[in-house]
């Protein structure tokens, strides 16, 4: 799969740190709301940029490994159940983006449930969940590819209504076990040192997790991100992972929330490293191999809250931060407007 993403190293960038510089503050003394500002008006080519509709897609999926309860604590069936709660307007999720005015799409990647005429739910189903990777592929390729097709056509469609800020969340019961496998292989970080405790494995079963998940990680030998994505998959993962780089050809402002969707972008930037200039990175989990990614990346997130929930919420939280990123640049006086005095 091709994206075409152009990379955010223009002549504007000069004009636009002129226009930070210039505000009537010490230089710098925003901190990381003037990158805020800065990145957001090079993805936008402007220096007066704008947030229009902001949305977070919600992917959801269910995995093979999950069924047997050792690397997760809760039950499969929590998925399809969370599913619910997000279209009754009861999780977490919704609480914040009803909060923020933020948009919420919710997508059915492929769990394992046959939902009957649910109305606000997007279906994409690529299957009733993925298989078990202990034994086989969670997914073939041509289900990882269908899985990136319909992100992409998600994505659009929500660029199409009017959207230039998007944020992409999961659920999944044991996708943090996928995301860990995908980070060790795109970061070549042990996979000890990547798995965690997930939704809350004490201390003895997560060494039994990370046990289950070296013998994965080494029975299986794939020799390219598409296939490691296929491979330790998840189909929401791969969805995002498509979202991600769509999101970024259509010139969108992405905001990546915590450790499962880094774990699509670390695939996304495989694919096309140029992804990374439209990211925004919401929060630091308290998923412990959150924090590695980071630092493999070079970035820094906008808050560390402690936060370890997933379906988006660093990045609903995060939001109205990134709306005075852009207020400010838009609405404060300048030292000229203002008859301030620069430093001289
Ligand atoms: C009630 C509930 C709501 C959630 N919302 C997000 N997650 C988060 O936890 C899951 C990943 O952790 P693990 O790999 O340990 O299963 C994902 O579904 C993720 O979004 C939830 C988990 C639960 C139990
Ligand atoms: O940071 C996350 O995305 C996360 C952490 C634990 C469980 N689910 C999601």
């Amino acid at each position: 799969m091709n994206f075409e993403i152009t990379s955010l190293h223009t002549s504007l960038k000069k004009e636009l740190q002129f226009k930070i510089n210039m505000k009537t503050k010490p230089i710098g003394s925003l901190g990381k709301l003037e990158k805020i500002a800065l990145q957001i008006g090079l993805i936008q080519n402007t220096k007066n940029p704008s947030l229009n509709k902001p949305t977070i897609a919600i992917f959801a999926g269910d995995h093979g490994i999950s069924e047997k309860k050792e690397v997760n604590p809760y039950p499969q069936v929590v998925t399809q159940q969370m599913v619910t709660n997000f279209l009754k307007g009861g999780a977490a999720i919704n609480t914040f983006c009803k909060q923020n005015n933020i948009d919420l799409k919710i997508i059915d990647a492929g769990v394992n449930h046959n939902f009957q005429d649910e109305e606000d739910l997007i279906d994409a189903k690529i299957d009733f969940g993925t298989k078990n990777y202990q034994i086989e592929p969670a997914m073939s390729l041509d289900q990882c590819h269908a899985a990136m097709h319909k992100g992409t056509e998600i994505v659009t469609a929500i660029h199409d209504s009017g959207c230039n800020i998007v944020g992409f969340g999961e659920m999944g019961i044991g996708n943090s076990s996928s995301a860990a496998l995908l980070m060790a292989y795109c970061t070549n970080i042990p996979i000890e040192e990547c798995v965690g405790a997930g939704t809350g494995l004490q201390m003895e079963a997560i060494g039994l997790k990370k046990r289950i998940l070296k013998d994965v990680f080494e029975k299986h030998n794939p020799t390219s991100s598409l296939e490691a994505l296929a491979t330790f998959g998840g189909f929401e993962i791969a969805m995002i992972t498509a979202a991600i780089l769509k999101a970024a050809e259509l010139h969108m402002i992405i905001i990546i929330d915590g450790f499962i969707v880094t774990a699509a972008l670390l695939v996304a930037k495989e694919i096309n490293e140029n992804v990374l200039d439209y990211c925004i990175f919401a929060h630091t989990s308290e998923e412990q191999g959150h924090q590695k990614m980071l630092d493999f990346l070079g970035k820094k997130s906008l808050i560390s809250l402690g936060m370890r929930l997933g379906e988006g919420t660093g990045a609903a939280i995060a939001y109205p931060i990134i709306e005075s990123a852009v207020a400010f640049l838009n609405n404060m006086a300048s030292f000229e407007d203002a008859g301030v005095s620069e430093n001289e």
